[in-house]
C-alpha cells in the first residue's frame, strides 16, 4: 500500500458513542489521558519484553525499553512514543476502531444521556485510549509491530468523530507513537513544567522510565530550549518498593495503572513471601464493580509477572471466581518465565499460592468488616452477589466466607443488609439452632409474608433474604457455626424448638377439633394442593402455603419458571389458621358448593401473599366478585 492507497474506514457504532460520552463526561478530569497513554505504552513494553524471551530478535539490537515523551508548543502537540511490541494493521483496525469487551453495547445502552450520571458509568468500564481525544482534535497514530519489516509500519489518524484513516508507512522504529493535536483550549498541555508534573503524578510507579526532554533554562544556539531527555518517573516497578517508601497516592495510582478503572480503590494488600514460595503480591479491593462482572467471559485474575517480567494479564489461575473482582500483580520467583496458562493450571506451587492469596483476601475482608463497617458495606453492596458464590465454590473457606455475608433481617435496620451470621446467633432464643430465613423479591414483599407471623410473635430473627443466588447459597452453604438453616416457607414449623409444651398441647388440641375441616378443605381443593393442615405458624393470617423441606423454595422456583425452565412440582400445603374469622365462618358453612368456592377463594389468596401467579386467575376474580356482590346486597 503506499500513500495513495491511504483508506478511511468507520468507527464502529459503540465507538461513536464511547467517544461521545467521553469527550462530555470526562471533561473535568481531561489530564487523565496522560495516564492512560503511558499506560498503554508500559504495556506494550512488558508484552514486548515477554515476547522476546522466545525470540530476542524482537528487540532489533534496541532492549532499552522506555517511553518518550515530548512536545511543540507552538504547533500544540504532545507526543508519546514507545518502543514496545507496537501494532500491525489488523491490531490497529482490531484495537482503535473497535471496542473487543463483550456487553459493551448492552453497558452502553444503559447510559442515560445526563453527562454527570454517564461518567461514573464510564469509569466502571475503564478509559483507555480514546481519552485521547477528551483533549486533541486530531489524534496520529503511527505504529509498526516488532519483527515486521520498517515498511510495514501504519499511521492511523482520526479527529475522533466517525472515521479515521489507514496508510502504510515506513517506519523504521519499532513500536508506537502517539501524536495528539490539542484542541484550541488544551494548548496548556503542550508545556514541560505540566507534562512533568502529570508524569510524577500518574506514572511514577511504571517500571518502564518515561522521558521527558529536560528543560534548560538559557537557550542553546539554535535557539531551542530543549535538551537531552532525561528520565522523569522512578522506573521502578512498585511492588518490588518497600511498603515504607510508598505513599496511599502511590498505591491509589498504580491501582488505576493495573485496572483501568478511574475510581480508587477500597483498600489494597501489599506483601512480599519468602521461603517455601516466594512472591510478591499486590492485591487491591476495588470500590465499584466492573460493567461486566457479571460476564462469565470477561477478563479477570491478576497481572502475572515472574522475575520483574511480565507475563500475562488476566492469570485467573491465582484467584477463584467468587474472588473475581480483585484486581493486581503477582511477581513469582518460582515460576519459569516461560510459564504457560497450561502449566499454571497444573502447576503445584501456584495452587500454594493461590491458597495464600485467597487467605489475605478473605483476612482483609474480616479485618475490614469488624473495624469499618461502613466500608464494609460500601463493599458488600459492590461485591456481596459474588462473594456468594463463595461457599459452593470454595468448600474449605465457607465458614469464614460466611461470616462474611451481610443480610436484611426481622430485626435489622429495615431494608438494609447489616446483619452477619454471627450477629443473628448472639440474638438468638434459649434453644434455638437453627437459622431461619425466608426468601422472596423484595424486602417489602418479605416483610408483610404471613410465615413470619409466628416468628415475629415470638420475637424470634427471621434473616429476609432477596438476591437471587440466596435460596442457591444456603443450600450450598447447609450450617454455620453448627447451626443448620431453615427456610419458613418449608415444612412443618419444629414446635420441639420454638414452642413449650403447653403451647405444644394446644396445637394438638386445635388440630384435633379440626379435622373435620381438613378433611373438607382436603375434599374441595382435591387436585390443587397436596394437603392440607391446621397451621401452627399463622397468628393474623387466615391461610398461607408451604412446600416440602426438600423441595426448591417459592421465589426460586418462580425465577426458574419465569426463564422458561422445567421445575419439578413441589409437596404443596396449603396451611390454615383455624382461629381466624374467615376460617371460623369457612368451618360454620353448611353448603358444600358455597364452602368449595371460598375454599379456592383462600387457597388463591395464599397463592398470592407469596407472590405466586394464580393457574386460574380470572375464576379467582369471578369468585371474589360474586361474594363482594352478596355483600352489597
Ligand atoms: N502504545 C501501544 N502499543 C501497542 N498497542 C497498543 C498501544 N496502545 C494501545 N494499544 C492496543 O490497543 C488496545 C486498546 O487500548 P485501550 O487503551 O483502548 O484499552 P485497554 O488498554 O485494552 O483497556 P482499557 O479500556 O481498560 O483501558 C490495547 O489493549 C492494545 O492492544
Amino acid at each position: 500500500m503506499t500513500a495513495a492507497s491511504k483508506e478511511t474506514l468507520g468507527f464502529k457504532t459503540e465507538v461513536k458513542q464511547l467517544l461521545h460520552l467521553m469527550i462530555h463526561s470526562l471533561y473535568s478530569n481531561k489530564e487523565i489521558f496522560l495516564r492512560e497513554l503511558v499506560s498503554n505504552a508500559s504495556d506494550a513494553c512488558d508484552k514486548l519484553r515477554f515476547e522476546a524471551l522466545k525470540n530476542d530478535g524482537l528487540f532489533e539490537g534496541d532492549s532499552e525499553l522506555a517511553v518518550h515523551i515530548d512536545f511543540d508548543a507552538d504547533a500544540g502537540t504532545v507526543t508519546i512514543e514507545d518502543n514496545g511490541i507496537g501494532m500491525n494493521r489488523d491490531d490497529v483496525i482490531n484495537h482503535l476502531g473497535t471496542i473487543a469487551k463483550s456487553g459493551t453495547a448492552e453497558f452502553l445502552s444503559q447510559l442515560s444521556g445526563d453527562d454527570k450520571k454517564d461518567s461514573q458509568l464510564i469509569g466502571q468500564f475503564g478509559v483507555g485510549f480514546y481519552s485521547a481525544f477528551i483533549v486533541a482534535d486530531e489524534v496520529t497514530v503511527e505504529t509498526r509491530r516488532a519483527g515486521e519489516a520498517s515498511g510495514n509500519g501504519v499511521r492511523w489518524q482520526s479527529h475522533g468523530e466517525g472515521e479515521f484513516s489507514l496508510e502504510e508507512i515506513d517506519k523504521e522504529r519499532r513500536g508506537t507513537r502517539i501524536t495528539l493535536h490539542l484542541k484550541d483550549d488544551e494548548k496548556e498541555f503542550a508545556d514541560s513544567f505540566r507534562l512533568r508534573s502529570l508524569i510524577k503524578k500518574y506514572s511514577d510507579h511504571i517500571a518502564v522510565p518515561v522521558f521527558l526532554p529536560q528543560e534548560v533554562n538559557s537557550e542553546d544556539e539554535d535557539g531551542d530550549k530543549k535538551a537531552l531527555p532525561e528520565a522523569v518517573n522512578q522506573a521502578q516497578a512498585m511492588w518490588t518498593r518497600s511498603k515504607s517508601d510508598l505513599s496511599d497516592d502511590d498505591y491509589k495510582e498504580f491501582y488505576k495503572h493495573v485496572s483501568h478503572d478511574w475510581n480508587e480503590p477500597l483498600t489494597w494488600m501489599h506483601n512480599r513471601v519468602e521461603g517455601k514460595l516466594d512472591y510478591t503480591s499486590l492485591l487491591y479491593i476495588p470500590a465499584k464493580a466492573p460493567f461486566d462482572m457479571w460476564n462469565r467471559e470477561a477478563a479477570r485474575g491478576l497481572k502475572l509477572y515472574v522475575q520483574r517480567v511480565f507475563i500475562m494479564d488476566d492469570a485467573e489461575q491465582f484467584l477463584p471466581l467468587y474472588l473475581r473482582f480483585v484486581k493486581g500483580v503477582l511477581d513469582s520467583n518460582d515460576l519459569s518465565l516461560n510459564v504457560s496458562r497450561e502449566i499454571l493450571q497444573q502447576d503445584r506451587q501456584v495452587e500454594s499460592m493461590r491458597s495464600a492469596l485467597v487467605k489475605r483476601v478473605l483476612d482483609t475482608l474480616t479485618k475490614m468488616a469488624k473495624n469499618d463497617a461502613e466500608q464494609y458495606l460500601q463493599f458488600w453492596n459492590e461485591f456481596g452477589a459474588v462473594l456468594k458464590e463463595g461457599p459452593a465454590e470454595d468448600f474449605a473457606n465457607k465458614e469464614k466466607i460466611a461470616a462474611l455475608f451481610r443480610f436484611a433481617s426481622t430485626k435489622g435496620d429495615a431494608s438494609k443488609e447489616v446483619v452477619s451470621l454471627d450477629d443473628y446467633i448472639a440474638r438468638m432464643r434459649e434453644g434455638q439452632n437453627k437459622i431461619y430465613f425466608i426468601t422472596g423479591d423484595s424486602y417489602e414483599s418479605l416483610i408483610s409474608s404471613p410465615h413470619l407471623e409466628y416468628f415475629k410473635n415470638k420475637g424470634i430473627e427471621v434473616l429476609l433474604l432477596t438476591d437471587r443466588v440466596d435460596e442457591w447459597m444456603v443450600s450450598h452453604l447447609n450450617e454455620y457455626s453448627g447451626k443448620s438453616f431453615q427456610d419458613v416457607t418449608k415444612g412443618e414449623l419444629d414446635l420441639d424448638e420454638l414452642a413449650d409444651d403447653s403451647e405444644k398441647e394446644q396445637q394438638k388440641e386445635l388440630e384435633e377439633t379440626h379435622k373435620d375441616l381438613v378433611e373438607r378443605l382436603q375434599a374441595a381443593l382435591e387436585g390443587e394442593v397436596k394437603h392440607v393442615r391446621v397451621s401452627s405458624r399463622l397468628t393474623d393470617s387466615p391461610a398461607c402455603m408451604v412446600v416440602g423441606q426438600f423441595d426448591m423454595g417459592g421465589h426460586l422456583r418462580r425465577m426458574l419458571e419465569a426463564a422458561g425452565q422445567d421445575v419439578p412440582e413441589p409437596d404443596t400445603t396449603l396451611e390454615v389458621n383455624p382461629t381466624h374469622p374467615l376460617i371460623e365462618r369457612l368451618d360454620a358453612e353448611q353448603d358444600e358448593e358455597r364452602f368449595a368456592d371460598l375454599a379456592r377463594i383462600i387457597h388463591a389468596q395464599a397463592q398470592l401473599a407469596e407472590g405466586s401467579q394464580l393457574k386460574q386467575p380470572a375464576d379467582y376474580v369471578a369468585k371474589l366478585n360474586a361474594l363482594l356482590l352478596e355483600l352489597m346486597k
